[in-house]
Parts: structure tokens; sequence; C-alpha cells
């Protein structure tokens, strides 16, 4: 059976803090607001661009009350700048041409809406590595719950699955669905790395290709 690699997207394949970080200090210059640091913002960043507007609000001056508006107002504002300062993070691309030529079936499960999600690794030229894509507003769940990752390999072939992801989100994910956890430890995680379980962890995407056989291995048994 085809192994299955499933990816996160922000903070593990692009750093989209900058463009994030953008949208939410246009949307409070909108609103009057002073603007908040880009550690603040990523901080925020990996329950879904609600969330991250939810905690904007909890944050700032903004009223509750406007929640809906505001995430809408950052959803459209977000999505036509999602790529204007957002690349992949170093060797992304040539660690997915080397696990693609390895045979493996690549997708993404990220609590970012799919449409965004689609439109920016088409803008990154890293859409066509990718078999299938799980949005945040895809399904009536998002991460952790293991829903997006079961689905994906449903539909993959239900070959043996590994999650690489950034966050503590991504470990619980990956702990409820059952499968194997790589950490990319220079992502956008708020917990010590040792705090967030684990399977393998890497900084470098060079060398996640060495760690994957071992995952799969693992993945194979579960
Ligand atoms: O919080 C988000 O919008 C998405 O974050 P993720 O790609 O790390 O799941
Ligand atoms: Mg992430």
């Amino acid at each position: 059976m085809t192994p299955i690699l499933i990816f996160d997207l922000d903070g593990t394949l692009i750093d989209s803090a900058p463009d994030l970080h953008a949208a939410a200090s246009r949307m409070l210059e909108a609103e009057g607001e002073a603007p908040l640091p880009l550690a603040t913002i990523r901080s925020f960043i990996g329950n879904g661009i609600p969330v991250l507007v939810d905690r904007i609000i909890a944050a700032t001056a903004l009223s509750p009350v406007d929640r809906n508006r505001l995430v809408a107002g950052f959803l459209a504002d977000y999505q036509a700048h999602a790529t204007d300062l957002t690349v992949p993070y170093p060797d992304v691309a040539a660690t997915l041409t080397t696990l693609k030529q390895a045979g493996h079936a690549l997708a993404v499960c990220t609590n970012k809406p799919a449409a965004p999600a689609h439109e920016i690794l088409t803008d990154l030229g890293l859409a066509s590595f990718f078999d299938d894509l799980i949005g945040g507003d895809s399904l009536p769940s998002r991460k952790p719950d293991p829903e997006g990752l079961l689905i994906l390999r449903d539909r993959l072939g239900s070959g043996p699955v590994v999650y690489v992801g950034d966050s503590e989100v991504d470990a619980q994910t990956a702990q409820n669905a059952g499968v194997p956890f790589a950490l990319f430890t220079e992502g956008y995680r708020k917990s010590p790395v040792g705090e967030i379980p684990h399977t393998v962890r890497f900084s470098k995407f060079n060398d996640l290709p060495q760690q994957v056989e071992s995952l799969l291995a693992i993945a194979g048994q579960a």
C-alpha cells in the first residue's frame, strides 16, 4: 500500500505569519486600533482564522459583537494578499520532490480555510506535489479532531500514514488519529520541544526523507 505523508501548512510548509500579521494590522488600523506585534500574531496561529480573529479581539478593544463581520473581512483581505510575504521554509520543494519520487502520496491537513490554502500552494509552486487537501472549513470538525487525517487516509488508499506538523494542535491530532508524528521544530509551537509529544523531530527539511522510512515502519505496525 502506498505510504501517505500528510503535512500541516502554516508554520510547517510555509512561513505565513508575516501575511497573517499584515492582514491583522490592516484590520486593526481600519478599526482604529494599534497593531499587535508579529510574535503575538504568530502565537495566535494554528486553530484557524476565526479563532485567530477571536484571539485578536480578546487582545484588543475590538468588540466580540463585531466578530462575524471581522472574520469575513479578515478572510477576504487575507485571501487577496496571502502570498505577498509568505514563502516556503528552506528546502521544502526539494524535499517534497524526493518524497514524491520515493512513491509516497502527499497531502495537506490544515486549519487554514481550503480556498486560501489551495491558492497559496499554487502561487508558491507547491500545489502539484499534493494529491489532496483538507482545510479548516472542509469538514464540520477541524484539528485536533482526527477526522481530517482519517479521511485523507481513506481517500488515498488506506496506506500507513505519517503526520508532519509544527504545533501542539498537530501533535494532538496525530495522537487522536493514532499515527506517528514528525515535529518541525522551527514553526509556530508555543511549548518547548520536549513538552510536545512526537515520534521524531527535525529542524531542516533536508533531514525529513531519512526519517520518513522509520516512521512508515512504525505506521505500518499501528
Ligand atoms: O491557524 C490556521 O489558520 C492554520 O494553521 P495550520 O496550517 O498550522 O493548521
Ligand atoms: Mg501549523
